[in-house]
């Protein structure tokens, strides 16, 4: 793709512009960003990546092969009434914006090729895990081509769209999560005299450690757990603190919380 225009440049776009410069697989002259506020993000992408920062941007979205809409969902509606006069033809839309339907893109947008794409910030150093639906309209060659752009920056399942409420919920918000352990463990570790540095670095090993034996082993979690606790030992008496305190009702609540609030953020669209 020649000419790829983030419509938001943000967090998200930042995420995927650096994994996808770094990775060599979209030449940083082809990115082209522009933000409605924030215009000093902008220079500062520009810089660090060499992309282009947008100047007119009616001549770059009519001749854009891709736009991507990146904004806050509580933007998306005014931007898209902004750009729809201005895409080209042969423009296809991909939407990272959490819960906002191909139906209501191509409402005001026009019935062109649309894939949603829920990654997350691990796209900053390749390790996305992202879902992508496409509309219809959208060939073989096209999905080929996007879940290579996805594959650039971690891993991606094509989904149905409804499903990518509950991948929202899982992947995109689950970064935030994971640092909210993390935040845990070391508000909970310090009491116990720990220097804090000590405890980042040990959560940290900790969790990726855990994580890769996920990936490398064949045994379940379930067992993997089981290896790990020594009858009357102290991860037991962890997991025992954990299921006193309601630990997968917890996780379960984040999950149905998140899901509903990517709906939510659909029908608020409608
Ligand atoms: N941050 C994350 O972890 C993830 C975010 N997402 C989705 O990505 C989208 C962007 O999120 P962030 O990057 O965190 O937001 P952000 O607030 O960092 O960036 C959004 C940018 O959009 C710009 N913008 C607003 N209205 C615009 C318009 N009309 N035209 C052009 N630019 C406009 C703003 O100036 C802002 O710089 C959201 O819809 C979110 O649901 C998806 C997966 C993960
Ligand atoms: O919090 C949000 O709405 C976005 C979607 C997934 C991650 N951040």
């Amino acid at each position: 793709m020649q000419t790829i225009v983030f419509a938001g440049a943000g967090s998200m776009a930042e995420a995927m512009i650096q994994g996808w410069v770094k990775e060599g697989i979209v030449a940083p002259q082809s990115i082209y960003v522009m933000n409605k506020t924030n215009k000093k993000k902008l220079d500062e992408l520009a810089q660090q990546f060499g992309v282009q920062v947008v100047v007119n941007s009616r001549d770059i979205l009519t001749r854009a092969d891709c736009v991507i809409l990146a904004m806050k969902p509580k933007d998306i509606a005014k931007a898209m009434v902004d750009i729809a006069p201005l895409l080209g033809q042969q423009t296809i839309v991909l939407s990272v914006v959490a819960g906002v339907s191909i139906d209501s893109i191509q409402s005001v947008l026009g019935k062109r090729p649309v894939a949603r794409v829920m990654p997350n910030t691990s796209a900053t150093i390749g390790m996305s895990a992202s879902g992508i639906a496409f509309s219809d309209e959208m060939t073989n060659d096209m999905k080929v081509t996007f879940k290579t752009l996805l594959e650039a920056i971690g891993i991606v399942f094509e989904v149905k769209e409804e499903e990518l409420h509950a991948i929202t919920a899982l992947s995109g918000s689950g970064p935030a999560y994971l640092y909210y352990l993390v935040e845990a463990f070391e508000a909970a570790a310090v009491k116990h005299g720990l220097e804090q540095s000590t405890v980042r670095a040990l959560a940290i090993q900790t969790i990726a450690g855990a994580a890769e034996m996920l990936k490398q082993s064949d045994a379940e979690p379930q067992e993997l757990r089981r290896r790990v606790t020594s009858p009357g030992g102290t991860t037991a008496a962890g997991i025992n603190a954990l299921e006193n305190h309601h630990f997968k009702e917890t996780i379960a609540a984040c999950i149905d919380e998140a899901t509903k609030r990517s709906r939510e953020l659909a029908n608020d669209q409608c």
